[in-house]
């Protein structure tokens, strides 16, 4: 199938990271072919017309836990050990896998309306979010999040899950899917579970997915339990050995900063959670100064309270002004860099996502440039930092798939979806 975009303005973010105007950009199948003139040789079967709007790479949401939608605005102005240990841990308690399956495929619509085409998850019943990526046409890496428990026969089921995760669906969905392996936090999981996790994501030569030092106490309690920052405390583990998508990194130290650097770890800046959950600021410019690479997500949509990565990218340029009083500090171009190329790098995705260019697979969205609100249009990729809204997103391809044109949903039934999610939801909290 060779699909043409007629005559679009271009954001590629690969090595020009400027507009260009009226452009073509041809598909065949899952990959970007050719950028440019139009070619008489070429005979598409399909013509999207690019007339006012946008093309970029899709957005990359970098760190979520997306089933948590059927917990959104259930549990609020909390800090996080409240909000986990008293609201969300006994409700999560009483999932099942058909709540996940629902709570994920909402989700995704909701991803897909505003413009991502990939996200990094981390929860339970882990197959269900696979089924859910297959079925919508969605690109995603899965981890089945892991606690220690006190029953060791239980965390051994934990590390057999994961394995059992990896072997049923990495590269699955024409290779839309990947897994890591997710040891939820250094204060959920001892020494020996983290090395076990270590050990099977060497086995399976994959990355390890991580909540780190999200908060002051989370440090604190580092400090006085092991003597070192919990950055320092894995990193003496040997976790960074291996490649590792890192949440959070709000309360780090230059020294800690040195580390994520000689590790390359990647790290995933949540700026809506951490404001919403008290957690702090993470210094995303001294981070990025330091050569670290800073991803963009959301977090869950109990912590955020959406899943809409146009808000992040707008949090991440104008919070990090306001901390550092330096108006350059993330600049609105770094901003969708992070969460596009920086997130395809941090999911081990850059050859393959997060730029359009000829031999990249079309994980591709056009936005609606001709609306009032993004007028006048002096510069676009101040809009898309400062102005463009989720719902601004017109067209969404994924794999060169189309799965949302002109707004009207591909793949989904948003009604079905919306009726078991809120079954789901309703059912689940009064378990
Ligand atoms: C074991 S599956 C993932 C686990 O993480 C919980 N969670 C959601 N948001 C956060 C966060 O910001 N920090 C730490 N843990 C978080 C989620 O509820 C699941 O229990
Ligand atoms: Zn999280």
């Amino acid at each position: 199938m060779l699909t043409l975009i007629e005559g679009i303005k271009l954001l590629s973010m690969g090595s020009s990271k400027e507009i260009i105007n009226d452009t073509n950009i041809y598909i065949q199948d899952d990959k970007i072919v050719h950028i440019g003139d139009l070619k008489r040789e070429m005979n598409p079967d399909r013509i999207i017309d690019g007339k006012d709007k946008l093309a970029m790479p899709g957005l990359i949401n970098a760190h979520t836990h997306i089933s948590m939608s059927l917990m959104r605005n259930f549990a609020d102005d909390l800090p996080l050990q409240e909000w986990l240990t008293q609201k969300i841990w006994p409700v999560e308690s009483h999932l099942t896998a058909e709540d996940v399956y629902w709570g994920a495929m909402l989700s995704i619509v909701e991803m897909i309306q505003s413009g991502t085409t990939c996200f990094a998850d981390m929860y339970f019943f882990m197959d269900e979010v696979g089924r859910a990526i297959e079925e919508s046409g969605i690109r995603g890496m899965i981890s089945r999040g892991i606690t220690e428990e006190d029953d060791e026969e239980k965390n051994e089921e934990k590390i057999k899950d994961t394995r059992n995760l990896y072997n049923n669906w990495n590269g699955k969905a024409d290779g839309r899917i990947k897994v890591f392996v997710a040891p939820h936090a250094p204060y959920t999981c001892g020494i020996g579970f983290l090395e076990k996790a270590l050990n099977l994501a060497k086995e399976l030569n994959t990355a390890i997915h991580i909540h780190l030092s999200e908060t002051k106490r989370e440090v604190d309690d580092s400090l006085r339990i092991y003597g070192k920052s919990p950055i320092k405390h894995v990193y003496d583990i040997g976790l960074f050995d291996v490649p590792i998508l890192a949440a959070h990194c709000v309360h780090v130290s230059p020294e800690d900063i040195e580390i994520l650097k000689e590790k390359n770890v990647n790290v995933v800046n949540n700026p809506g959670s951490n404001l919403k959950l008290a957690s702090g600021f993470a210094p995303v410019v001294d981070m990025l100064k330091a050569g670290v690479n800073v991803a963009l997500g959301t977090d869950g949509s109990s912590s955020n309270n959406n899943l809409n990565m146009f808000e992040e990218i707008n949090l991440a340029a104008i919070i990090n002004k306001g901390i550092t009083g330096i108006a350059t500090a993330v600049p609105a171009i770094k901003a969708v860099e992070m969460a596009t190329v920086n997130g395809a790098k941090s999911l081990l995705w850059e050859n393959e996502i997060g730029t359009i260019e000829a031999g990249k697979k079309a994980d591709i969205i056009l936005i609606d440039m001709d609306k009032p609100h993004l007028y006048p249009i002096h510069d676009i990729i101040s809009s898309l930092a400062y102005t463009v809204q989720g719902s601004d997103v017109d067209t969404v391809i994924v794999n060169g798939k189309v799965i949302m044109e002109k707004r009207e949903m591909k793949t989904m039934d948003v009604e079905k979806i919306k009726y078991n999610a809120e079954k789901s939801a309703e059912s689940l909290i009064r378990r």
